[in-house]
């Protein structure tokens, strides 16, 4: 998985489908039965998605769960990170839900570097209906990691 997770960092032409983090992913795995299926490409320098939550992830009726929505959007700022050129991990998140996420309701999700200081990333990202309204904003701050912090022995 290593390899393959590295090969993924190269150049990406503009509005091709960028690879999945891995097949089991639970934003953009392929083969996850309970993942999002996030397919994402790039949009100049950030990405953008489009995507519809479905029933496996509702929260209250008819309106996707909230930590479902961060999922996806977690998991969006991961791509990012083939433009930018290092591993990175979560280490904060925050999302402002403006209006309900409905189920059902295509939506698209764009992501981009706000800043760069040494191993920080500061990262925005907002959700938007199909009327263009923005229903959802989120930052986040990645750091950057070594590869051994995949492959380090944790308790
Ligand atoms: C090329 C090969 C790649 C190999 C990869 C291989 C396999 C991976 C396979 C698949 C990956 C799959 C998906 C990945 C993609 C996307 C999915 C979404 C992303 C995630 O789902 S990922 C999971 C959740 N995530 C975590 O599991 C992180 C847990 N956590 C930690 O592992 C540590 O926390 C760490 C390493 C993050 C940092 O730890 P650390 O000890 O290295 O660094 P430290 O604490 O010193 O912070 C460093 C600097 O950030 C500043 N800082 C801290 N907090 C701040 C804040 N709130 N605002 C502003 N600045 C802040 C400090 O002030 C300091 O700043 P300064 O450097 O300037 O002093």
């Amino acid at each position: 998985m290593l390899a393959t997770w590295a090969e993924k960092f190269r150049p990406h032409r503009e509005g091709v489908d960028l690879p999945p983090h891995h097949e089991q992913c639970l934003g953009c795995g392929p083969d996850n039965p309970h993942g999002h299926h996030l397919q994402v490409r790039r949009h100049g320098d950030g990405v953008v998605a489009d995507h519809t939550f479905d029933n496996r992830h509702v929260g209250a009726p008819g309106i996707a769960h909230g930590g479902a929505v961060a999922t996806v959007i977690d998991d969006l700022y991961g791509f990012l990170l083939y433009l930018v050129g290092t591993p990175a991990v979560t280490r904060q998140l925050t999302v402002e839900y403006r209006t309900p996420v409905m189920i059902g309701v295509p939506y698209r999700l764009q992501a981009q570097v706000q800043r760069h200081e040494g191993r920080k990333l500061f990262l925005v990202a907002s959700i938007a209906g199909p009327d263009g309204s923005v229903v959802g904003t989120s930052t986040a701050v990645f750091v950057a990691v070594g590869i051994d912090h995949f492959t380090r022995e944790r308790q």
